[in-house]
């Protein structure tokens, strides 16, 4: 029997309708009620918080990585049950956090209540509590029969039962009727578990679009450490009219990190391509390779919770960690 632990923190899966609309409000016991029991796993349950998702903070990506850490001799897997709307930057947070994986942690949620008729809910949680018995290491999303590498997963639609895609990147497996085929199976880790949840949460997204004025980095200095700026196609930024470039040059030399990325999702940044991305690259910005937004978020918050020295942040963003870059650029 495989132990594994079922860790709530909300969500539409644990969703009822309260005079305010949809709110999560089931216990994790009152999830599993949802599921015989099982002869081949043994699920002990915890709740975490109760939150819709898009109430997490990354406070709460660290309550989650420290109660794995806390468990994680006693179970042989780990399931979370999380909400749709930021599950990716939790996933993504709980990759760089949680290093060395030897078990599987496994997130997942749903589009529709448990309780309602068309739930996608039982069998997300169901393919879940099966991949969290794999023999495998590192963190997952695991979402309408398909696995997904925690630092590749993103959002893409609000209504669909397949809400998550895999970007820049093979899923990882596919689930059907409890069992697993492997398109790819990410190596053994060669390095001891560790958890490292230091933090900082003040980085900004900017997302660029023309008529962005260069002002606003005079206001994001005064609260963030770290920007994000999500230029476009290949990367770049302008340099004409609203020039940004002066700005950006003020807020590194005042100790901000800056790091550009883009706007599309897939194949990701070429910023020495054309003259737009070569004038910002002379400035030593982060790139983003083909990461997706929200593991930058995350990765940025970590790396900034590690260092302040502008050179080591790049240094740390620009390594690939948990298959989250590939391989050009890594
Ligand atoms: N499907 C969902 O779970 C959406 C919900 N608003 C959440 O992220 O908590």
């Amino acid at each position: 029997m495989k132990k594994i632990l079922l860790l709530a923190t909300g969500g539409t899966i644990a969703a009822i309708k309260g005079e305010q609309g949809l709110v999560p409000s089931l216990s994790a016991s009152e999830l599993l009620q949802f599921f015989e029991n099982s002869s081949t796993m043994d699920v002990t349950y915890k709740i975490l918080m109760n939150k819709d998702s898009t109430n997490m903070q990354p406070e709460h990506w660290v309550q989650i990585a420290e109660a794995i850490k806390e468990h994680y001799e006693e179970f042989e897997g780990f399931v979370i049950t999380h909400g749709t709307d930021t599950l990716s930057f939790t996933s993504a947070a709980l990759s760089y956090m949680l290093q060395g994986l030897r078990k599987p942690v496994v997130l997942t949620g749903s589009q529709v209540p448990i309780s309602f008729k068309k739930t996608d809910a039982i069998k997300n949680l169901s393919e879940s509590l099966v991949f969290a018995c794999e023999d495998i290491g590192g963190v997952f999303v695991v979402f309408d029969g398909r696995v997904i590498m925690g630092t590749r997963a993103v959002k893409m639609r609000t209504k669909s039962y397949d809400a998550f895609e895999s970007i820049n990147l093979p899923y990882v497996a596919a689930i059907k009727e409890s069992k697993v085929s492997y398109h790819w199976k990410p190596g053994v880790n060669k390095q001891d578990f560790t958890v490292d949840t230091r933090l900082c949460p003040d980085v900004f997204v900017l997302k660029l679009h023309p008529g962005t004025k260069p002002e606003i980095f005079d206001a994001l200095k005064k609260v963030y450490r770290g920007i994000v700026i999500e230029s476009y196609g290949n990367g770049g930024i302008p340099f004409e009219e609203r020039n940004l470039l002066p700005k950006i040059k003020e807020v590194l030399d005042e100790g901000i990190a800056v790091l550009v990325s883009t706007q599309c999702l897939e194949e990701g940044e070429d910023l020495y391509l054309y003259e737009v991305g070569r004038k910002v690259a002379q400035y030593d910005v982060i790139l983003s390779g083909d990461m997706n937004k929200d593991a930058i978020v995350a990765k940025f918050m970590w790396a900034l919770g590690k260092t302040s020295n502008l050179k080591e942040v790049k240094e740390i963003v620009e390594t690939p960690v948990a298959r989250d870059l590939s391989a050009r650029w890594g």
